[in-house]
């Protein structure tokens, strides 16, 4: 579902005198369907950046990145639209909402774009947003003002309200209380069970044990120890 091929990336930096920061070369995985597997790394060694070029929010420099088939290498921005719309869902650490959404829409959002009717939609929002334990007053409400912890759940909720096929997920847990924890990994479970393909980057370990079937150290990518 997910493979990647011989990938590199740099950085141009055009206002610090076009230095080139040189991220990634030959960097090779693949995850299949009902896989889950973990990014590790030290800092810097760049598991945000290859989850980033996953996603096509950073431009490829060389290799190959297919998607159920599609190749983001090089994709034209609608295609990559399409693949997130219909394939590639993406729970990243931070929740970007337009203001003035209440919550249950900010949910039930993926589903609309695919055409659910909003009944249907907005009932397998509420679904999710109760199962993590956002508390029904504030479902009417924009999420901008809500706790750190209440925006990640948000987040999480409209990443797993459709099944996609494939979904990244960057620290999923960062933020939560053992109760969230919890439901983030049976919903991490279910998905599997259904036969997504995962990739997840989980700082935190015991997350990481529970639902991760490999995991594809990503220090063995930078050009100081790429073959
Ligand atoms: N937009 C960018 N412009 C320039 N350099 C970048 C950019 N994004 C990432 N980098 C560089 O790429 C390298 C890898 O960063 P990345 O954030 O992918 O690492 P990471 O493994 O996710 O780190 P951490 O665990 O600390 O989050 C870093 O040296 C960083 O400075």
């Amino acid at each position: 579902m997910i493979a990647v091929e011989n990938l590199s990336k740099s950085f141009v930096l055009h206002n610090q005198g076009g230095a080139v920061i040189t991220v990634m070369a030959g960097a090779a995985l693949h995850v299949d369907p009902g896989e889950c597997v973990g990014l590790t790394g030290q800092s810097g060694s760049g598991k945000s950046t290859l989850m980033r070029m996953i996603h096509g929010n950073y431009r490829v420099c060389g290799g190959s990145i297919r998607i159920a088939g599609v190749e983001l290498a090089g994709a034209e921005p609608r295609a990559v639209m399409a693949l997130r719309r219909d394939t590639l869902g993406y729970v990243s650490q931070f929740l970007r909402v337009l203001p003035r959404v209440p919550t249950v829409q900010v949910v039930a959002e993926p589903l609309r774009a695919l055409g659910v009717a909003q009944e249907v939609a907005q009932a397998r929002a509420e679904c999710l947003l109760w199962r993590l334990n956002i508390p029904r007053r504030l479902w009417s409400l924009s999420p901008t003002t809500f706790s750190g912890g209440e925006q990640q759940r948000v987040n999480i909720a409209r990443g797993f309200v459709h099944p996609f096929p494939v979904l990244l997920l960057d620290e999923p847990t960062a933020s939560l209380d053992a109760q969230n924890r919890a439901v983030v990994l049976s919903l991490i479970h279910e998905a599997k069970a259904r036969g997504a393909a995962i990739l997840g980057i989980f700082h935190d370990a015991e997350a990481r044990d529970a639902v991760c079937d490999r995991l594809v150290d990503v220090t063995g990518f930078t050009p100081a120890r790429a073959t």
